[in-house]
């Protein structure tokens, strides 16, 4: 069994994470100990993107297993912690639950520590099949208008947030389809949402895409209606925390703004997954889907760089402002091209979502 991902990596039984917390400036990691080491990487954003949330959980509940010796009614108040650590991206609970399911179900005398272990690895090499289709059927996409650019011109692509392999193993869901598409060849670059407060964009999307050195330029995150009126955006690839089984799409805050000008301006705004990022329990997004808000130090503050080679963090408010920091939106699937999957590309409706999820409906 695999036990080594882009983003963590078993290690003499522990989980190693890379911090993204320090990226793109310090690339180290932290070793996962404990139950509470994995609920806290998850609270404290220290590992995020929704399927990498749902591995750490995942592992979080062998950790927990690990640490009660394998006595179920330790396991699952430890686990009910975990579950609690972020309440917006759908993985982290249903990543718990099928630990929980699958130790329930345990034979009697069953070693549950090798059990969590084993299913903890299922769902991540799960991930690294899924990211692998969600590239190439997304690929197909930016493959379709790339034959439509004259002079070979590159196919420009926007994205929010980061949904790369720091937040899926081991090609992301947004940014699968453009590694596939640079391993095909194919002339692209790519506009990247610098994704205030927390600036994923700038520092970890934008980190991936030149560790692959695949052309890219940083905006600001209120650039991209403009580069859509001026036609410099062909195609908007983001990634999501939770979808409904109507095809609303909870994503970082300012996605919902992105989809509109994407909609004002007919350029396609697809949204990757995998399939586990789907919550069939629910159907309208907006008033449904629990909205994540974080400290608002987040917003007051800018980490970054400083002059003396630390990563520091200056404040960019007055003193006696307050902040407001919601961490997702939801875009109504009317905004949305399509769904791309690791089943396919899959319109953003209730029916159709239905036929290729028959299986996942409760
Ligand atoms: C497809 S998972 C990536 C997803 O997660 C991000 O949120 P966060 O960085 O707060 O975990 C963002 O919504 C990305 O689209």
């Amino acid at each position: 069994m695999n036990s080594t991902y882009k983003a963590f990596w078993l290690e003499a039984g522990d989980l190693i994470v890379i911090d993204q917390t320090q990226l793109p400036f310090r690339f180290v990691t932290k070793t996962l100990k404990t139950s509470a080491d994995a609920a806290l990487a998850i609270q404290d954003m220290t590992v995020r993107g929704a399927g990498v949330i749902g591995n750490v959980a995942a592992f979080g509940v062998y950790l927990a297993a690990r640490e009660s010796k394998g006595d179920l009614d330790r396991i699952k108040p430890l686990a009910a912690v975990i579950r609690g650590a972020r309440p917006t991206a759908v993985n982290l609970m249903w990543a718990v639950d099928r630990l929980i399911s699958v130790l329930d179900k345990a034979p009697a005398n069953s070693d549950l520590v090798e059990v969590a272990l084993k299913e903890a690895i299922a769902i991540a090499d799960e991930d690294v099949m899924g990211t692998r289709n969600i590239g190439r059927f997304g690929c197909e996409l930016i493959e379709a208008i790339a034959k439509t650019k004259p002079n070979g011109e590159p196919v420009n692509i926007l994205t929010h947030c980061n949904a790369g392999w720091l937040a899926i193993v081991d090609r992301g869901s947004a940014l699968a389809p453009i590694y596939e598409a640079s391993d095909r060849g194919i002339n692209i670059h790519v506009w990247v949402d610098e994704t205030r407060p927390r600036n994923q964009g700038a520092n970890l999307t934008a980190w991936e895409l030149g560790q692959s050195h695949i052309p890219h330029t940083l905006i600001a995150d209120n650039t991209g209606g403009l580069l859509m009126q001026y036609g410099k955006v062909d195609l908007c690839i983001v990634g999501t925390d939770r979808v409904t089984r109507s095809g609303d799409v909870a994503n970082k805050i300012g996605t919902y703004l992105k989809a509109l000008a994407a909609f004002d301006n007919q350029v396609p705004f697809y949204v990757a997954l995998p399939s586990s990022t789907f919550d069939m329990q629910i159907s309208d997004g907006v008033k449904e889907i629990a909205i994540e808000t974080r400290s608002a130090d987040e917003v007051l503050y800018m980490q970054g760089l400083l002059d003396d080679g630390n990563i520091g963090k200056v404040r960019i408010a007055p003193m006696e402002t307050t902040a407001l920091n919601y961490g997702f939106d939801v875009t109504p699937a009317k905004f949305v091209t399509g769904l791309i999957t690791e089943r396919g590309i899959c319109e953003a409706a209730e029916t159709a979502i239905a036929g290729m999820f028959l299986d996942l409906i409760p």
